[in-house]
């Protein structure tokens, strides 16, 4: 589906610019879905991937993810973030963590090494359909997990961020036409009423 790029990224941009430097912001305020939303991350990550010594996770925000799973499992982790003060926050907080910082979009972030696993949480819904496809396909030697927000609507646009929340359907087709397999996939349990489904996907490429 085509929608007005460039509009749709500074939209974005200034939407992510004036939200707060928190966990809370990540979590569009529901802040009582953390900790099943890491719970059962933790268990499609351990279900899914074998190696543990590299972790790539795109548009990471303040780390949120890193800090209370990624770090347990992995040796060194990248992080891919757009927004500075996000990146200094995920700094502070993984001081402790063999973690390198790339503050830049994923559609410029070129990868330079392997990874053991691609993670990728709620920021396909701020690409088009071409950039998703255009992300993914760095990543065909990779094992990634998607998890993201899934509408009943084909595409639901929202106008304050600027995000595209796409159904499963499409999602499906989508992955398919990028040239990836879905391996596993599973919805997230727990979740209040009120908010969209978020599903988690396995992706390979058939060159993995
Ligand atoms: C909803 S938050 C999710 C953060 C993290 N994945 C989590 O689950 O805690 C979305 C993040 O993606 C970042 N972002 C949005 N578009 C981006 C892009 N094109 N490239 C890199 N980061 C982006 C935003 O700045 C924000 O930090």
């Amino acid at each position: 589906m085509n929608f007005a790029k460039q509009s749709m990224k500074e939209i974005n941009k200034q939407f992510w610019a004036k939200q707060s430097i928190t966990n809370s912001s990540m979590l569009g305020g529901y802040d009582e879905i953390n900790n099943v939303d890491i719970q059962q991350s933790e268990l499609f990550l351990l279900k899914n991937i074998q190696q543990f010594n590299t972790l790539l996770e795109l548009g990471a925000g303040v780390g949120r993810i890193s800090e209370q799973l990624f770090t347990k499992y992995f040796k060194e982790i990248h992080l891919v973030e757009r927004e500075a003060k996000f990146v200094n926050e995920s700094k502070r907080k993984l001081s402790k963590f063999n973690c390198q910082y790339y503050q830049m979009s994923v559609e410029e972030f070129e990868p330079q090494t392997h990874y053991d696993c691609i993670w990728i949480q709620w920021i396909s819904m701020y690409l088009t359909d071409q950039d998703f496809c255009n992300m993914l396909s760095k990543y065909k030697k990779s094992p990634i997990i998607l998890k993201e927000n899934i509408s009943s609507q084909d595409y639901q646009y929202d106008e304050e961020d600027a995000s595209i929340t796409r159904s499963d359907r499409i999602y499906q087709n989508l992955i398919k036409q990028c040239g990836f397999q879905i391996m596993d996939q599973q919805f997230q349990e727990g979740l209040p009423n009120d908010i969209y489904k978020i599903k988690f996907y396995l992706l390979k490429h058939q060159e993995l």
